[in-house]
């Protein structure tokens, strides 16, 4: 005789006066399955929480990163002093203009001031996962704070001991002209280029890195330092600063360069023949620099 008994997923047909052994099987199945599904779900809890903690752990880094980076605080400073300093410069420049003096020298300060925020508003705008506070270009060595410096004592001694002399209205327009074109063309270079754009020369390629040939970049092979060097040389012509402005043109072609040199050497290492023919069909526009 034989009887049909039922197990967990399908039917079986069990001989007779076999029930108890079929039943301790079929039990020490389901135990086994309980223990299986219980280590299961524990494995699946654990790795639930593993996850939870790795997340929660990637959030305080991101957290730290972005302030240690970003420092809102300072940046929020920054741009208040900016702020304030672009004002007064150019209510000084206005009142200067009108009573027909040295109105050049808060416009300088005003134009140094704009270069700065914009060297961090744009990079914050179209660069985003490379801002950070350094990108207010403020820790650009003693140099560069020594250059400046000098540009406005020089301006300050020749204005009183020789103001005469500074009244020209050419050679200011002539500088004027040169800042808003270098600014346009820096500004309008990293707008271009955006995430491909990075304040420090990169030395290992990054897989989103991609050569940017077009705009800007089909006329110069590097728009943000022509931009740049025209810029300063035309801040200091707008100063009528003679001695000055031959120290900044000598200074900044020597930096210029040896940083064009010293970029294109990784530029050629990531991209290779590409690179090799943009450098046959592209110059860099800066006088004796190939
Ligand atoms: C301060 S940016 C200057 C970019 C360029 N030299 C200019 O004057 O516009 C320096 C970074 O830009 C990258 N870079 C320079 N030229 C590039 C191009 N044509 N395409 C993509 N990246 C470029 C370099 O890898 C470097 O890390």
């Amino acid at each position: 005789m034989t009887s049909t008994i039922s197990s967990t997923s399908q039917e079986k047909t069990v001989p007779a006066g076999d029930y108890s052994s079929h039943f301790s099987a079929n039990i020490s199945n389901i135990a086994a399955e309980i223990s299986a599904n219980n280590y299961q779900r524990e494995n699946f809890l654990r790795q639930r929480l593993h996850d939870k903690q790795q997340q929660q752990k990637m959030q305080a880094e991101r957290y730290i990163y972005n302030y240690v980076n970003h420092q809102p605080d300072q940046v929020a400073l920054h741009s208040a002093i900016l702020g304030i300093v672009l004002a007064l410069s150019l209510a000084a420049m206005a009142r200067l203009w009108k009573a027909g003096s040295y109105f050049q020298l808060p416009g300088y300060i005003a134009s140094l001031t704009a270069f700065h925020f914009l060297e961090y508003w744009i990079t914050a705008r179209y660069n985003p996962t490379k801002v950070t506070i350094d990108s207010f270009l403020f820790r650009n060595g003693t140099s560069y704070f020594i250059a400046h410096a000098s540009a406005i004592v020089e301006a300050s001694i020749e204005w009183t001991f020789f103001g005469d002399l500074k009244k020209h209205i050419i050679l200011p327009a002539i500088g004027f002209a040169l800042m808003v074109f270098g600014q346009t063309l820096r500004s309008v270079a990293m707008i271009h280029a955006s995430s491909n754009f990075s304040h420090i020369i990169v030395h290992q390629k990054a897989d989103s890195h991609q050569l940017v040939t077009t705009g800007v970049y089909s006329f110069t092979r590097h728009p943000s330092y022509l931009g740049y060097f025209w810029w300063a040389i035309g801040t200091q012509l707008f100063l009528m600063n003679p001695v000055a402005t031959v120290g900044f043109t000598i200074i900044l072609w020597r930096f210029f360069n040896n940083r064009i040199r010293y970029e294109e050497k990784f530029l050629t290492e990531f991209f290779g023949d590409k690179y090799i023919d943009y450098k046959k069909t592209t110059g860099t526009l800066i006088p004796f620099i190939k």
